[in-house]
């Protein structure tokens, strides 16, 4: 038997390992299934280019066994193994000194990262659980087996052994503070996380199936009626995991179904079907694979579920994609795959790197180019899928230039009688009727077809068209769109009455003259809060209301701004709500307010400032029941 030391230049790494990455323990499991996977993945290769004389893969897999009495786990591969000089070479040399770099490099940086420790820590990550370790290997080549063991201080053993079949089993001695790890619930749940679609079968135990070659008697009783015999059951290997997984096959070969099957895959408790898929695939400047959905916007969506998987051929890696994938594109669900990330760096590392940031512009461009695609082939699917997507697209257009410009022909803006339409149809379709005196094409919103509903009706009467604008960063979408437009200008329905938002040159006369108004105005300011309400007297149609109140675009836009983030003024959204109180002068009962003896007069004005309230939903507690109060008097 040799016995060595391991080339220790960290005092003891040990110790290190074994405290290092606390929350992290499980990737060993992780780590050790890629050496088997890799292991039998060269010998294949080495098969493949005939090097390998005379050996066969056969249908290699992995197996994953816990020994509950013993406190063991073992890791068994059927990979191409390790002759003695080998692991000499591999496991006291390389991923010794592997292990010994990377705890280095990272040990006073554990906080940094929430992606440190994903990678690289490779075979001695399996002390972080184990209190030894021992590898039991017979290489493909002619060679005796040999079991190399270690028991967590710089010293092993080496000795030659028997072993029949070719391949590497790694026995962990499970530590005391680890014995979570000797559970089957607890193993079957990490292979589900990390290895589900590793690229080597792994068995995990066995299974019950009806067997398949057993038919099952059908016997006659007494009583006529038919009796089946139970089914015979076998026991079959557990294969934990799929090998193929939809986003590592060709497009070409994959059917719209195959898509939806493997989402289900992906996300079992999801019942919904997600809207459309994007099949990533590069690998040219760097490899990438992937299937990324768009999901439907479920009511009580959970956003932190089910989430973006980043696998590193085919082993999972995190769900935590911030850096690679753009902010605006985390609600997509699916799976990216790349070698090509680096991982066990930190994220502000992450994302200064320069091929990260050509994946994630790769990413945003497929999205961009397939919602495109989708929008030209077939308009009314794409138009189905609006309501659901245009979270995320309108969130991409204001925090990517890039992606602005290309949804910037197919965003749609819905209008108030269903229709959708783009930003260039809006220009095409709305100038004629929209364009006020000084050119400019005003573009009315509302945000609320309920509550806004008589300022619609209004501009509906004289032909102008409402877009029905709701999502919560609005204001400052269309702060974009107004400085990526000229001559184009955005109001809310409700900022003013409908003649003032979009002007004419008709100008419309005044019954009451300059000095009735300027007898009137104070009159009903004294009657009104001036804290919230600015009066304003206008020649209006004299079939519109008396009294309208107007909520001033700016102002609120501002507000909306400022309480949405990034934009407005700071510390608006806390300023008190501010109302234009527009009194129509050639409405007849304006008149009737000014010739009026003053308690008249004070009756008229409570009534019509209160029923403008009502129409835009302001009229709330006592000042309502006072409202229904008088009204029921005005009716006896
Ligand atoms: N099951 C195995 N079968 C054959 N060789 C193995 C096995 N496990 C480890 N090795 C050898 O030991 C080497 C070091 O393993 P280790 O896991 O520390 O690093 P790595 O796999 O090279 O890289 P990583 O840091 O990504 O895990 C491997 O490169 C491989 O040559």
């Amino acid at each position: 038997m040799a016995k060595g030391n391991i080339n220790v230049s960290v005092e003891n790494i040990f110790p290190l390992i074994k405290k290092f990455l606390y929350s992290d323990h499980e990737i060993f499991l992780r780590e050790l299934i890629s050496n088997g996977t890799d292991a039998t993945l060269k010998l294949q290769h080495l098969i493949t280019i005939g090097e390998a004389e005379g050996v066969e893969l056969g249908d290699a897999k992995l197996e994953v066994k816990i020994d509950k009495e013993g406190k063991k786990l073992h890791i068994i591969d059927q990979g191409l193994g390790m002759t003695e000089d080998e692991v000499e070479k591999y496991i006291n040399q390389i991923a010794f000194s592997g292990a010994e770099e990377f705890i280095e490099k990272y040990k006073d940086k554990v906080e940094d990262s929430g992606i440190i420790g994903h990678f690289g820590l490779g075979f001695y990550s399996a002390f972080m659980v184990a209190s030894k370790v021992e590898l039991i290997t017979k290489s493909y080549k002619d060679a005796p087996a040999v079991k190399w063991s270690c028991d967590g201080s710089p010293n092993y053993e080496l000795e030659e052994v028997e072993k029949a079949e070719r391949g590497t089993e790694i026995i962990l001695h499970i530590a005391e503070d680890s014995e979570e790890f000797l559970e089957e619930s607890k193993i079957s749940g990490l292979l589900t996380k990390y290895n589900r679609f590793n690229q080597v079968p792994i068995k995990f135990g066995t299974k019950k199936v009806n067997d398949p070659n057993f038919e099952p008697k059908v016997t006659k009783k007494e009583d006529g009626t038919e009796e089946k015999e139970p089914h015979k059951q076998i026991d079959v290997d557990n294969i934990i995991n799929n090998t193929n997984p939809a986003w590592t096959k060709k497009p070409s070969d994959l059917e719209a179904d195959d898509y939806k099957n493997f989402y289900r895959e992906l996300y079992p408790m999801q019942f919904e079907e997600p809207l459309f898929n994007i099949h990533l695939n590069v690998d040219y400047p760097f490899n990438l694979t992937g299937i990324l959905y768009f999901p439907k916007l479920s009511k009580n969506m959970d956003m932190q579920k089910d989430k973006i998987q980043l696998y590193q051929n085919q082993v999972f890696v995190t769900d935590n994609v911030e850096g690679i994938v753009p902010d605006f594109l985390q609600m997509l669900k699916g799976v990216i795959d790349s070698p090509d990330i680096p991982l066990n760096v930190s994220r502000s590392y992450l994302q200064a790197d320069g091929a990260v940031k050509k994946i994630s512009g790769y990413i945003t461009k497929k999205i961009a180019d397939k919602l495109s695609s989708i929008y030209k082939k077939d308009r009314q699917a794409f138009e189905g899928y609006w309501d659901d997507i245009k979270v995320i697209i309108e969130y991409g257009m204001l925090s990517d230039e890039k992606f602005f410009e290309k949804a910037n022909k197919f965003a749609l803006y819905p209008t108030t009688d269903g229709q959708y339409v783009t930003i260039d149809e809006i220009k095409e379709q709305f100038k004629d009727a929209q364009t006020d005196k000084d050119g400019k094409l005003v573009v009315l919103y509302s945000a609320n077809k309920q509550a806004q509903h008589s300022f619609i009706q209004s501009a509906n009467d004289k032909g102008y068209k409402v877009l029905l604008l709701d999502s919560p960063i609005v204001s400052h979408l269309i702060q974009k769109l107004e400085s990526t437009n000229e001559n184009v200008t955005f109001v809310r329905v409700d900022a003013d009455h409908i003649d003032n938002l979009i002007k004419k040159d008709d100008n419309i006369i005044s019954k009451l003259s300059d000095e009735e108004k300027d007898k009137l105005k104070p009159i009903i300011e004294a009657a009104v809060p001036k804290e919230n309400y600015t009066v304003q007297l206008e020649a209006m149609d004299s079939n519109a209301s008396p009294f309208i109140i107007t909520v001033p675009e700016f102002m609120r836009r501002m507000k909306e701004m400022s309480a949405t983030g990034g934009g407005g003024m700071f510390g608006m959204e806390n300023m008190p709500e501010m109302y234009n109180l527009v009194v129509n002068t050639n409405n007849p009962l304006v008149s009737d307010i000014l010739n009026a003896d003053e308690e008249k007069q004070q009756g008229l004005i409570s009534q019509a400032f209160d029923l403008a309230k009502l129409s835009q939903n302001l009229l709330h507690g006592e000042d309502l029941t006072k409202f229904i109060k008088r009204s029921y008097e005005l009716i006896k």
